[in-house]
């Protein structure tokens, strides 16, 4: 029964606008979402919380397998991310925690053992996923697969506004340096690196709006979810 259940996967590199759209499509679809990501940047918190070291896999492995993280909606209609009774929401969201999430996410068994959680997204009357591999690996029978990207320059830019917004004070160029070695680690890696999956439709979004981002992803996904 859960196998009819549809599925867009959204993956692609950092800044491409995966969680932007994806939100959006969800919203306009009535479907659940899932973050992925939020889960690697939550486990790269617990990781410092509990002091342990990213140069050996297996103490990494029982904390993803048991990670005690919640998503929720406040009752201002906010998401939360709480890792173990702590609001985590921001924390998760720097350029910090995004580099060490994506050293976490390299190893194999980490990733394994967190299959399931995101696979229990998956709830009628459909999902929008986003990440690396939800479309190569997590949820390899969804009927529509995107690449989203967009040059380095544009992610970086798109970053630096996003943190001006928050009054945070950043270096352009420390983002595209960040950036670019995150894509590297990404896409080299030897489990679940971050490549277009057969039959996914890649999107450059560079010279996009996130309307126009929307649209397409709809318009593909026209007649492949029933
Ligand atoms: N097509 C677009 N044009 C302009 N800005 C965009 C576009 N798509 C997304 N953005 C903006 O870029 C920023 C990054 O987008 P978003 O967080 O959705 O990227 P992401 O791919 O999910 O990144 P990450 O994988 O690091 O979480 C946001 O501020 C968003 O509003
Ligand atoms: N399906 C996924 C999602 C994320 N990752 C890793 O987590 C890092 C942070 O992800 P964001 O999307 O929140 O930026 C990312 O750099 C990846 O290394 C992953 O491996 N698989």
């Amino acid at each position: 029964m859960q196998e009819s259940i549809p599925v867009i996967a959204i993956d692609g590199p950092s800044g491409a606008g995966k969680g932007t759209v994806a939100r959006l499509v969800a919203e306009q679809l009535g479907w659940h979402l899932l973050d992925s990501g939020a889960i690697y940047r939550v486990l790269a918190v617990a990781t410092q919380h509990h002091q342990v070291s990213l140069d050996d896999e297996e103490p990494l492995i029982p904390m993803a397998a048991h990670l005690d993280v919640q998503f929720k909606i406040s009752s201002q209609g906010e998401s939360k991310v709480i890792l173990e009774g702590e609001d985590v929401t921001h924390t998760i969201r720097t350029e910090e925690i995004g580099i060490l999430a994506s050293k976490v996410a390299a190893f194999p068994r980490v990733r394994e053992a967190l299959l399931r959680r995101q696979r229990a997204f998956k709830v009628s009357p459909g999902l929008v996923a986003d990440g690396r591999d939800m479309g190569t690996v997590v949820f390899t029978s969804a009927p529509v697969k995107i690449f989203l990207t967009a040059s380095a320059e544009e992610r970086a830019q798109r970053r630096f506004n996003q943190l001006k917004e928050k009054g945070l004070d950043v270096k352009i160029g420390r983002l595209l340096d960040d950036i670019r070695q995150r894509d590297e680690r990404d896409s080299n890696r030897k489990v679940a690196p971050l490549v277009p999956a057969e039959g996914a439709l890649t999107i450059d979004s560079t010279d996009l709006s996130i309307e126009e981002v929307v649209n397409k992803i709809l318009s593909f996904s026209d007649g492949k979810l029933t």
